[in-house]
């Protein structure tokens, strides 16, 4: 399933809708002292179950060691003199004074970085630079820059450093690292609200647009002209592992699809409360699926009669907003199919050569860094 040479393991030589950059991971979770799980992590494996469970095509980059023990469907690439990057969460040690229960984090291994070489050649409509233990370095970001239409960035992939004795996460200033000059180039820069206070959103956002994640209360978009908090959806939550990868692969995949920045950003909301009810990697049961992409599909029908005379209105809620929240809620509620229908696995997702027809995404790929914020930025040594 994985192999050595880099060179061969590029993405295939074509146009693509959606590249995913960043190391898939071994995550173990632990609680009281005892290891209670082990799964697949990384953004980038989270993202791809979402965006391949919407059947969309997309690209992976990520490098393992020989160590790497998952099936995955996207072939990463193999380095020899690494191991694959492992991440401990601690359970017990996060409880934050809410009560809300959060992890800490531990990058106990790292793999090697991601470069510019290892990204394929050809143009991306959407570029998600979504690292988790510091793969993404400045000039990788460059260089999907200037392949992909719109980069989405997680902030996590840019603020992240690691103790040097126990690998310990810690969170840096955004404007303190090399990539706060590539925000005017960049379409979204996501981050949940515990690392939204390493960045001055109020500065951010007349660079590029701003999602913040905030858990059970859902997400709060902002522009340069404007901020719309959008509603969640209710979970039972287990594991809040991947909820912000899981919501970032909604979000896209709402945009491949045409839909207005806030209804794709309800689909990121629904996704993110799906994962947080697993433990570890979710398993979407294929009638919700099916269920979700009927509704976004519907969705898309509707909004081709609404008036969009300028871009402005792409961030602002469309007509049937709510309706949406409302049939996207209701299929969460139906019942998972019967045993002899799969639920879906990366193992059954659709490849690359099945080409679904996706109308837009050109054109919301180009909005996000074309017209939104089409004025000349100026820019300062060091700063945007
Ligand atoms: N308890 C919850 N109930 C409902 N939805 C949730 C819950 N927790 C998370 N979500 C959904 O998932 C999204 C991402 O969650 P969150 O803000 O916790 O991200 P995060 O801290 O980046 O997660 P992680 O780092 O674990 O990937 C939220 O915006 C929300 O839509
Ligand atoms: O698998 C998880 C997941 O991708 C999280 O979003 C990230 O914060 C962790 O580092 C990773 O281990």
């Amino acid at each position: 399933m994985v192999a050595t040479a880099a060179a061969a393991h590029k993405p295939q030589q074509q146009q693509t809708r959606v590249l995913i950059v960043g190391n898939y991971c071994h995550d173990v979770l632990i609680q009281d002292d005892t290891v209670k799980a082990e799964s697949l992590g990384g953004a980038a494996s989270f993202i791809s179950n979402v965006v391949n469970g919407m059947s969309i095509p997309c690209n992976l980059v990520s490098k393992v060691g020989e160590d790497f023990k998952y099936p995955v469907d996207y072939t990463p690439i193999v380095i020899p003199t690494s191991k694959t990057t492992v991440f401990h969460a601690y359970f017990d040690l996060g409880i934050l004074e809410n009560g809300h229960q959060d992890r800490v984090l531990k990058r106990v291994c790292a793999c090697d970085p991601i470069r510019p070489s290892d990204l394929p050649d050809v143009r991306s409509n959407f570029g998600m630079a979504v690292g988790v233990g510091g793969e993404i370095l400045p000039e990788t970001l460059e260089r999907m820059i200037e392949i992909c239409d719109a980069v989405f960035v997680d902030i996590q992939a840019l603020i992240r450093v690691f103790d040097s004795v126990d690998g310990t996460v810690k969170l840096v200033k955004l404007e303190e690292t090399e990539f706060y000059s590539m925000l005017p180039r960049i379409g979204v820069l996501k981050a949940s609200s515990e690392e939204a206070v390493f960045m001055d959103v109020e500065e951010v956002r007349k660079w590029c647009c701003v999602v913040v994640t905030t858990g059970k209360d859902g997400c709060k978009v902002y522009w340069k002209d404007g901020e719309l908090r959008i509603s969640p959806f209710s979970a039972n939550q287990e594991d809040p592992t991947g909820a912000g990868d899981s919501f970032l692969g909604g979000f896209v995949a709402g945009l491949v699809q045409g839909l207005a920045v806030p209804d794709a950003a309800l689909l990121g909301n629904l996704f993110g409360s799906l994962t947080v009810e697993q433990i570890g990697l979710p398993k979407f049961d294929s009638r919700l699926l099916q269920r979700v992409k009927d509704e976004v599909q519907r969705r898309k029908m509707q909004c081709l009669h609404c008036e969009r005379s300028d871009n402005e209105l792409d961030f602002l809620k469309p007509v049937g907003h709510e309706q949406f929240h409302a049939s996207l809620g209701s299929a969460k509620l139906i019942p998972p199919c019967s045993s002899q229908a799969r639920p879906w696995t990366p193992s059954n997702s659709p490849k690359e050569t099945e080409q679904t027809p996706i109308p837009h995404y050109t054109a919301q790929a180009k909005l996000l860094v074309n017209s939104v914020y089409e004025e000349p930025i100026q820019t300062v040594e060091g700063k945007p």
